[in-house]
């Protein structure tokens, strides 16, 4: 469905000099450095997959995103989406794709959403009654009904978030492209993004590529992933297998009514307690969560328990 063969993307960063006259100077004298952000990737994705496409800030996750939706040409190498050749037929492909950029909203901000989903039925020649039943299903799914009148510069960022995914779905594409789309949501936000994601996925069998830095987005979402460094596919496959791969520790803050008593225990790599607050890091392919919560309540009386999962950059060094 989706195949990437040997895809690469090399940009011409040209060499500034110091002081104005220097950057202008610079723009001319055509001296430039080459960098791949992306470097020889090569990937096949089934329909009805969800995959994560993760790694470390300029690791090369848009760049590869833009390519695959025909906003950027590769430099060399070979992609298909749907067996359509995004540089060739990039209007084709529009058709049968939807994209979020999180950072980026598509639509037009000073319009109210619903004069921007309107212009997106016109472009792509939406029926009226398939359009209606759009909006019906997706302020069911997205409570887009609230806000429909509302411009787009005034609405908050989980609104405006659920406006862009809305609107990618308008045509109702069989493949989405999500470039971090539950980017600085608060955790009741991004709940809502990923419970509709889940229900794009597994009731209307959409295929997803999500790129993220939520390891919370990866769990709860993705069946598979695939992680990138520096432009290079470093690896691919379950979750399972990153977890397995490089541990997953998480952290566990808990406070307790007393001072606690903590013991050793096989699965901890750390536990730091100043008082009565214990921070707790512990590796979950050794310990599950409700075994470890069963063991620290012998610690003490737990009134308070947090936890936090790593970042993926923090994922990402522990692959190497
Ligand atoms: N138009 C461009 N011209 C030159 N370099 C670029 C361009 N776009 C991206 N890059 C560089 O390519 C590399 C990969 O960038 P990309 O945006 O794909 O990373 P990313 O993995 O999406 O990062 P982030 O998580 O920060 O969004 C970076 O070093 C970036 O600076």
């Amino acid at each position: 469905m989706i195949e990437a063969h040997q895809l690469r993307k090399c940009f011409k960063i040209y060499k500034s000099k110091k002081g104005t006259l220097g950057s202008m100077l610079s723009l001319f004298s055509g001296e430039y450095e080459e960098k791949n952000a992306v470097d020889s990737i090569s990937f096949k994705i089934n329909e009805g997959e969800f995959v994560g496409y993760i790694g470390p800030n300029g690791a090369g996750k848009s760049t590869t995103i833009k390519m695959l939706s025909g906003i950027l040409h590769p430099t060399s190498g070979k992609v298909t989406v749907l067996g359509i050749d995004p540089q060739k037929h990039r209007k084709k492909l529009a058709q049968r794709i939807g994209i979020v950029f999180g950072q980026r909203t598509q639509l037009w901000w000073d319009l109210p959403v619903k004069d921007s989903f309107e212009i997106l039925k016109h472009m792509y020649k939406i029926e009226d009654r398939a359009y209606q039943k759009f909006l019906k299903h997706y302020d069911d799914l997205l409570d887009i009904g609230q806000f429909l009148h509302t411009p787009v510069r005034k609405l908050s960022l989980g609104q405006r978030m659920r406006a862009d995914l809305a609107a990618a779905m308008i045509h109702n594409p069989p493949v989405l492209f999500l470039d971090e789309p539950t980017i600085g949501l608060d955790i009741v936000a991004k709940h809502k993004i990923r419970d509709f994601l889940q229900e794009m996925n597994k009731a209307e069998k959409k295929t997803v590529i999500l790129t993220t830095h939520d390891m919370d987005d990866i769990e709860q979402l993705c069946s598979r992933v695939i992680v990138i460094n520096q432009g290079r596919k470093i690896l691919d496959g379950t979750l399972e297998k990153l977890r397995t791969h490089i541990g997953l520790p998480s952290i566990l803050t808990v406070t307790y009514e007393y001072l606690p008593k903590p013991n050793e225990l096989e699965g901890i790599e750390r536990a730091e307690c100043t008082g009565r607050k214990c921070t707790i890091v512990y590796d979950r392919s050794k310990i599950s969560s409700p075994v470890l919560l069963r063991e620290i309540s012998k610690w003490g009386t737990p009134l308070d328990i947090q936890m936090t999962e790593p970042d993926i950059e923090e994922v990402i060094q522990n692959i190497y």
